[in-house]
Protein backbone atom coordinates (compact mmCIF):
# COMPACT_ATOMS: atom_id res chain seq x y z
CA UNK A 1 0.00 0.00 0.00
CA UNK A 2 1.20 3.55 -0.64
CA UNK A 3 0.49 6.23 1.82
CA UNK A 4 1.13 9.75 0.86
CA UNK A 5 0.54 12.02 4.12
CA UNK A 6 0.47 15.45 3.84
CA UNK A 7 3.06 15.13 1.08
CA UNK A 8 4.13 18.42 -0.66
CA UNK A 9 6.76 19.24 -2.69
CA UNK A 10 8.35 22.55 -4.66
CA UNK A 11 10.95 23.20 -6.75
CA UNK A 12 13.37 26.53 -6.08
CA UNK A 13 13.47 28.08 -9.13
CA UNK A 14 15.62 31.74 -8.96
CA UNK A 15 15.68 31.20 -5.17
CA UNK A 16 11.79 30.96 -4.93
CA UNK A 17 9.64 28.09 -3.94
CA UNK A 18 7.67 27.23 -6.18
CA UNK A 19 4.75 24.39 -5.70
CA UNK A 20 3.98 21.62 -8.11
CA UNK A 21 1.88 19.50 -5.61
CA UNK A 22 0.03 21.19 -2.72
CA UNK A 23 0.21 18.96 0.81
CA UNK A 24 -2.03 15.73 -0.12
CA UNK A 25 -3.29 12.36 1.74
CA UNK A 26 -3.56 9.78 -0.89
CA UNK A 27 -3.82 5.59 -0.25
CA UNK A 28 -3.21 3.30 -3.73
CA UNK A 29 -4.00 -0.22 -2.41
CA UNK A 30 -2.04 -2.88 -3.40
CA UNK A 31 -2.49 -4.99 -6.43
CA UNK A 32 -4.89 -1.78 -8.03
CA UNK A 33 -4.36 0.24 -10.90
CA UNK A 34 -4.77 3.57 -9.99
CA UNK A 35 -4.75 6.55 -12.77
CA UNK A 36 -3.25 9.94 -12.43
CA UNK A 37 -5.06 12.36 -14.56
CA UNK A 38 -4.43 15.93 -15.47
CA UNK A 39 -3.80 18.47 -17.88
CA UNK A 40 -0.02 19.06 -18.40
CA UNK A 41 1.44 21.21 -15.44
CA UNK A 42 -1.02 19.62 -13.04
CA UNK A 43 1.80 17.87 -11.05
CA UNK A 44 0.94 14.62 -11.98
CA UNK A 45 4.50 13.95 -12.87
CA UNK A 46 6.01 15.26 -10.06
CA UNK A 47 3.50 13.33 -7.94
CA UNK A 48 4.66 9.94 -9.46
CA UNK A 49 8.50 10.37 -9.25
CA UNK A 50 7.77 11.35 -5.24
CA UNK A 51 6.65 8.00 -5.48
CA UNK A 52 9.82 6.49 -5.85
CA UNK A 53 11.82 9.36 -4.51
CA UNK A 54 13.20 10.38 -8.18
CA UNK A 55 12.12 13.82 -6.51
CA UNK A 56 12.17 14.61 -2.29
CA UNK A 57 9.03 15.88 -0.78
CA UNK A 58 9.35 18.74 0.74
CA UNK A 59 6.84 18.12 3.56
CA UNK A 60 5.08 15.13 4.65
CA UNK A 61 5.90 11.27 4.61
CA UNK A 62 5.66 8.89 1.95
CA UNK A 63 4.67 5.13 3.48
CA UNK A 64 5.02 2.20 1.42
CA UNK A 65 3.60 -1.10 2.82
CA UNK A 66 4.05 0.43 6.52
CA UNK A 67 7.65 1.68 5.93
CA UNK A 68 8.57 5.34 5.78
CA UNK A 69 10.65 6.00 2.10
CA UNK A 70 11.18 9.69 2.50
CA UNK A 71 13.92 8.34 6.07
CA UNK A 72 15.72 5.68 3.68
CA UNK A 73 19.57 6.06 3.63
CA UNK A 74 21.14 5.57 0.45
CA UNK A 75 21.33 1.53 0.44
CA UNK A 76 17.94 0.95 1.34
CA UNK A 77 16.76 3.73 -0.97
CA UNK A 78 18.83 1.49 -3.43
CA UNK A 79 17.03 -1.90 -2.43
CA UNK A 80 13.13 -0.03 -2.71
CA UNK A 81 14.21 1.32 -5.99
CA UNK A 82 14.59 -2.36 -7.32
CA UNK A 83 11.18 -2.68 -6.19
CA UNK A 84 9.26 0.07 -8.74
CA UNK A 85 9.30 -0.58 -11.82
CA UNK A 86 9.10 2.79 -14.09
CA UNK A 87 7.87 3.08 -17.89
CA UNK A 88 7.82 6.05 -19.81
CA UNK A 89 6.47 7.90 -22.73
CA UNK A 90 9.77 7.71 -25.15
CA UNK A 91 10.69 4.53 -24.17
CA UNK A 92 14.22 5.62 -22.80
CA UNK A 93 15.40 2.58 -24.47
CA UNK A 94 19.83 1.94 -24.92
CA UNK A 95 20.22 2.60 -28.80
CA UNK A 96 23.04 0.89 -28.53
CA UNK A 97 21.93 -1.99 -26.71
CA UNK A 98 19.80 -5.11 -28.11
CA UNK A 99 15.94 -5.85 -27.10
CA UNK A 100 17.60 -8.83 -24.84
CA UNK A 101 20.51 -6.46 -23.43
CA UNK A 102 17.85 -3.65 -22.54
CA UNK A 103 15.66 -6.11 -20.44
CA UNK A 104 18.92 -7.17 -18.64
CA UNK A 105 20.36 -3.76 -18.09
CA UNK A 106 18.67 -3.19 -14.31
CA UNK A 107 19.85 -6.60 -13.45
CA UNK A 108 23.27 -6.37 -14.18
CA UNK A 109 23.22 -2.41 -12.76
CA UNK A 110 21.79 -4.37 -9.45
CA UNK A 111 24.89 -6.65 -9.23
CA UNK A 112 23.10 -9.17 -7.27
CA UNK A 113 22.02 -11.56 -9.71
CA UNK A 114 24.07 -14.39 -11.63
CA UNK A 115 24.30 -14.55 -15.10
CA UNK A 116 22.36 -18.04 -15.71
CA UNK A 117 19.50 -15.97 -13.39
CA UNK A 118 19.74 -12.56 -15.79
CA UNK A 119 19.49 -15.35 -19.34
CA UNK A 120 16.80 -16.73 -17.92
CA UNK A 121 14.59 -13.92 -16.61
CA UNK A 122 15.06 -12.00 -20.05
CA UNK A 123 13.84 -14.79 -22.12
CA UNK A 124 10.83 -15.42 -19.50
CA UNK A 125 10.39 -11.60 -19.93
CA UNK A 126 10.48 -12.07 -23.73
CA UNK A 127 8.16 -14.23 -23.96
CA UNK A 128 5.57 -12.54 -21.58
CA UNK A 129 5.34 -9.66 -24.01
CA UNK A 130 5.42 -11.62 -27.16
CA UNK A 131 9.12 -10.29 -28.52
CA UNK A 132 11.25 -13.31 -28.13
CA UNK A 133 12.05 -13.61 -31.90
CA UNK A 134 12.89 -9.68 -31.59
CA UNK A 135 15.61 -10.81 -28.99
CA UNK A 136 18.50 -9.67 -30.87
CA UNK A 137 17.77 -6.66 -32.50
CA UNK A 138 17.85 -3.28 -31.63
CA UNK A 139 15.58 -0.19 -30.54
CA UNK A 140 15.68 1.41 -33.94
CA UNK A 141 14.01 -1.59 -35.79
CA UNK A 142 11.23 -1.92 -33.67
CA UNK A 143 8.10 -0.37 -33.86
CA UNK A 144 6.67 2.04 -31.02
CA UNK A 145 4.69 -0.70 -29.33
CA UNK A 146 6.96 -3.14 -29.73
CA UNK A 147 9.61 -0.57 -27.91
CA UNK A 148 7.15 0.07 -25.35
CA UNK A 149 7.11 -3.59 -24.49
CA UNK A 150 10.73 -3.81 -24.03
CA UNK A 151 10.29 -0.69 -21.83
CA UNK A 152 7.44 -2.80 -20.31
CA UNK A 153 9.98 -6.18 -19.91
CA UNK A 154 13.02 -4.38 -18.16
CA UNK A 155 10.89 -2.62 -15.89
CA UNK A 156 9.80 -5.88 -14.76
CA UNK A 157 13.36 -7.76 -15.23
CA UNK A 158 14.00 -7.05 -10.93
CA UNK A 159 10.43 -7.95 -10.15
CA UNK A 160 9.01 -5.34 -9.12
CA UNK A 161 6.13 -4.53 -6.84
CA UNK A 162 5.08 -1.20 -8.37
CA UNK A 163 4.90 -0.60 -11.72
CA UNK A 164 4.60 3.74 -12.63
CA UNK A 165 3.71 4.59 -16.06
CA UNK A 166 4.25 7.90 -16.93
CA UNK A 167 2.16 8.88 -20.48
CA UNK A 168 3.29 5.31 -21.43
CA UNK A 169 0.89 5.03 -23.92
CA UNK A 170 0.47 8.66 -25.17
CA UNK A 171 3.34 8.49 -28.44
CA UNK A 172 1.25 5.38 -29.50
CA UNK A 173 -1.52 5.22 -31.94
CA UNK A 174 -5.02 4.19 -30.80
CA UNK A 175 -4.99 0.26 -32.10
CA UNK A 176 -0.90 -0.18 -30.52
CA UNK A 177 -2.28 1.81 -27.41
CA UNK A 178 -5.32 -0.59 -26.90
CA UNK A 179 -2.63 -3.44 -27.17
CA UNK A 180 -0.23 -2.00 -24.78
CA UNK A 181 -2.82 -1.15 -22.13
CA UNK A 182 -4.03 -4.79 -22.44
CA UNK A 183 -0.74 -5.96 -21.50
CA UNK A 184 -0.56 -4.03 -18.40
CA UNK A 185 -3.88 -5.33 -17.40
CA UNK A 186 -2.53 -8.57 -17.80
CA UNK A 187 0.64 -8.19 -15.44
CA UNK A 188 -1.46 -6.46 -13.19
CA UNK A 189 -3.95 -9.47 -12.92
CA UNK A 190 -1.13 -12.59 -13.57
CA UNK A 191 1.20 -10.77 -11.03
CA UNK A 192 -0.79 -8.86 -8.51
CA UNK A 193 1.50 -5.74 -9.63
CA UNK A 194 0.12 -2.34 -8.40
CA UNK A 195 0.07 0.07 -11.38
CA UNK A 196 0.39 3.63 -11.05
CA UNK A 197 -0.61 5.16 -14.46
CA UNK A 198 -0.53 8.89 -15.30
CA UNK A 199 -1.96 9.90 -18.25
CA UNK A 200 -4.01 13.05 -19.80
CA UNK A 201 -6.45 10.65 -21.64
CA UNK A 202 -9.94 9.52 -19.23
CA UNK A 203 -10.07 7.23 -21.80
CA UNK A 204 -6.73 5.54 -20.59
CA UNK A 205 -8.18 5.55 -17.15
CA UNK A 206 -11.77 4.04 -18.50
CA UNK A 207 -9.98 0.97 -19.99
CA UNK A 208 -7.56 -0.07 -17.22
CA UNK A 209 -7.97 1.62 -13.73
CA UNK A 210 -9.25 0.72 -10.54
CA UNK A 211 -9.47 4.13 -9.21
CA UNK A 212 -8.52 7.44 -9.85
CA UNK A 213 -7.31 10.87 -9.04
CA UNK A 214 -7.96 14.09 -10.85
CA UNK A 215 -4.89 16.66 -10.39
CA UNK A 216 -5.61 21.20 -11.12
CA UNK A 217 -2.87 22.97 -10.46
CA UNK A 218 -1.10 20.97 -8.13
CA UNK A 219 -4.01 19.50 -6.14
CA UNK A 220 -5.92 16.25 -6.45
CA UNK A 221 -9.38 18.18 -6.87
CA UNK A 222 -11.39 14.58 -7.71
CA UNK A 223 -10.64 10.74 -6.39
CA UNK A 224 -12.59 7.65 -6.29
CA UNK A 225 -13.78 4.27 -8.02
CA UNK A 226 -13.48 4.72 -12.06
CA UNK A 227 -17.19 4.28 -12.58
CA UNK A 228 -17.85 7.32 -9.72
CA UNK A 229 -15.60 9.77 -11.30
CA UNK A 230 -16.12 8.75 -14.58
CA UNK A 231 -20.01 8.40 -14.89
CA UNK A 232 -20.37 11.14 -12.38
CA UNK A 233 -18.01 13.39 -12.46
CA UNK A 234 -18.06 16.32 -9.45
CA UNK A 235 -15.31 18.92 -10.28
CA UNK A 236 -15.58 21.08 -13.52
CA UNK A 237 -11.50 19.65 -14.26
CA UNK A 238 -13.18 16.23 -14.20
CA UNK A 239 -16.11 17.56 -16.16
CA UNK A 240 -14.11 18.34 -18.93
CA UNK A 241 -11.99 15.57 -18.96
CA UNK A 242 -15.19 13.07 -19.82
CA UNK A 243 -16.30 15.42 -21.97
CA UNK A 244 -13.02 15.67 -24.32
CA UNK A 245 -13.16 11.67 -23.65
CA UNK A 246 -16.54 11.41 -25.08
CA UNK A 247 -16.00 14.07 -27.90
CA UNK A 248 -18.86 15.89 -26.25
CA UNK A 249 -18.59 19.93 -27.11
CA UNK A 250 -19.71 21.14 -23.80
CA UNK A 251 -21.34 24.74 -25.50
CA UNK A 252 -22.74 22.44 -28.59
CA UNK A 253 -24.80 20.23 -25.86
CA UNK A 254 -25.75 22.86 -24.00
CA UNK A 255 -27.97 24.95 -27.26
CA UNK A 256 -28.72 21.41 -27.91
CA UNK A 257 -30.20 21.18 -24.35
CA UNK A 258 -31.83 24.63 -25.24
CA UNK A 259 -33.68 23.76 -28.07
CA UNK A 260 -35.46 20.35 -26.36
CA UNK A 261 -39.08 21.40 -24.55
CA UNK A 262 -39.73 19.33 -21.55
CA UNK A 263 -37.28 17.92 -18.68
CA UNK A 264 -34.00 16.79 -19.82
CA UNK A 265 -32.80 13.64 -17.82
CA UNK A 266 -29.61 11.80 -18.10
CA UNK A 267 -29.77 8.10 -17.38
CA UNK A 268 -26.82 5.90 -16.51
CA UNK A 269 -27.23 2.19 -17.15
CA UNK A 270 -23.98 0.13 -15.27
CA UNK A 271 -23.76 -3.88 -15.17
CA UNK A 272 -26.80 -5.69 -16.56
CA UNK A 273 -29.36 -2.89 -16.35
CA UNK A 274 -27.44 -1.57 -19.70
CA UNK A 275 -28.84 -4.15 -22.26
CA UNK A 276 -32.27 -4.02 -20.09
CA UNK A 277 -35.06 -2.98 -22.90
CA UNK A 278 -35.97 -0.48 -20.22
CA UNK A 279 -37.19 2.70 -21.75
CA UNK A 280 -40.00 1.68 -24.02
CA UNK A 281 -41.82 -0.20 -20.91
CA UNK A 282 -41.47 2.79 -18.96
CA UNK A 283 -42.66 5.12 -21.23
CA UNK A 284 -45.73 3.20 -21.42
CA UNK A 285 -46.43 2.65 -18.46
CA UNK A 286 -46.32 5.99 -17.30
CA UNK A 287 -47.60 7.64 -20.43
CA UNK A 288 -44.21 9.99 -21.04
CA UNK A 289 -43.70 10.74 -24.57
CA UNK A 290 -39.59 10.60 -25.41
CA UNK A 291 -36.41 11.72 -27.94
CA UNK A 292 -33.18 11.07 -27.37
CA UNK A 293 -30.42 13.89 -27.06
CA UNK A 294 -27.60 11.75 -27.01
CA UNK A 295 -26.42 8.06 -25.85
CA UNK A 296 -24.14 5.75 -25.86
CA UNK A 297 -22.85 2.66 -24.27
CA UNK A 298 -18.89 1.46 -23.84
CA UNK A 299 -16.93 -0.76 -20.83
CA UNK A 300 -15.64 0.65 -17.91
CA UNK A 301 -12.63 -1.32 -17.53
CA UNK A 302 -14.96 -5.09 -18.11
CA UNK A 303 -18.65 -3.57 -17.15
CA UNK A 304 -20.77 -2.48 -19.90
CA UNK A 305 -22.49 1.12 -19.11
CA UNK A 306 -24.81 3.48 -21.08
CA UNK A 307 -25.57 6.89 -20.79
CA UNK A 308 -28.86 8.59 -22.33
CA UNK A 309 -29.93 12.31 -22.44
CA UNK A 310 -33.42 12.35 -22.91
CA UNK A 311 -36.07 15.04 -22.89
CA UNK A 312 -39.41 13.84 -21.60
CA UNK A 313 -42.83 15.31 -22.27
CA UNK A 314 -46.13 14.64 -20.58
CA UNK A 315 -47.32 11.99 -18.93
CA UNK A 316 -46.44 10.65 -15.38
CA UNK A 317 -42.76 12.24 -14.75
CA UNK A 318 -42.43 10.80 -11.15
CA UNK A 319 -43.29 7.24 -12.34
CA UNK A 320 -41.15 7.42 -14.95
CA UNK A 321 -38.30 7.86 -12.74
CA UNK A 322 -39.33 6.06 -10.07
CA UNK A 323 -39.66 2.77 -12.18
CA UNK A 324 -35.93 3.70 -13.86
CA UNK A 325 -33.92 4.14 -10.32
CA UNK A 326 -36.52 0.79 -8.97
CA UNK A 327 -34.62 -1.03 -12.26
CA UNK A 328 -30.93 0.33 -10.70
CA UNK A 329 -30.79 3.79 -13.59
CA UNK A 330 -29.10 6.15 -11.84
CA UNK A 331 -31.65 9.34 -12.96
CA UNK A 332 -29.96 13.01 -13.31
CA UNK A 333 -32.19 15.99 -13.79
CA UNK A 334 -30.70 17.80 -16.20
CA UNK A 335 -33.20 20.78 -16.38
N1 LIG B 1 12.57 20.25 -12.00
C1 LIG B 1 11.69 21.24 -11.95
N2 LIG B 1 12.06 22.49 -11.59
C2 LIG B 1 11.18 23.50 -11.51
N3 LIG B 1 9.86 23.37 -11.77
C3 LIG B 1 9.41 22.16 -12.13
C4 LIG B 1 10.29 21.02 -12.24
N4 LIG B 1 9.56 19.95 -12.62
C5 LIG B 1 8.28 20.39 -12.75
N5 LIG B 1 8.19 21.70 -12.46
C6 LIG B 1 6.94 22.51 -12.42
O1 LIG B 1 6.03 21.88 -11.57
C7 LIG B 1 4.70 21.92 -12.12
C8 LIG B 1 4.15 20.51 -12.27
O2 LIG B 1 4.92 19.83 -13.27
P1 LIG B 1 4.71 18.30 -13.61
O3 LIG B 1 5.74 17.91 -14.63
O4 LIG B 1 4.64 17.51 -12.36
O5 LIG B 1 3.26 18.33 -14.29
P2 LIG B 1 2.56 17.27 -15.24
O6 LIG B 1 1.13 17.27 -14.85
O7 LIG B 1 3.28 15.97 -15.18
O8 LIG B 1 2.74 17.93 -16.66
P3 LIG B 1 3.09 17.20 -18.07
O9 LIG B 1 1.91 16.39 -18.41
O10 LIG B 1 3.30 18.37 -19.00
O11 LIG B 1 4.34 16.41 -17.85
C9 LIG B 1 4.82 22.68 -13.44
O12 LIG B 1 4.47 24.01 -13.19
C10 LIG B 1 6.28 22.57 -13.80
O13 LIG B 1 6.70 23.68 -14.53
Amino acid sequence: MIVFDQVQKSYQVDGRAIPALHPTDMTIENGEVFGIVGHSGAGKSTLVRLINLLEPPTGGDILIDGENITRYGAAELRAFRRKVGMIFQHFNLLSSKTVSDNIAFPMKLAGIYSKAEIRDRVQELLARVSLTDHATKYPSQLSGGQKQRVGIARALACRPTILLCDEATSALDPQTTQSVLRLLSEINKELGLTIVLITHEMDVVRRVCDRVAVMDGGRVVEMGPVSEVFLHPKHPTTRDFVFESENIDGQELQEDLQKASGRILRLTFKGESTYQPLLGSVARASGVDFSILSGRIDHIKDTPYGQLTLSLVGGDLGAAMNALEAADVHVEVVR
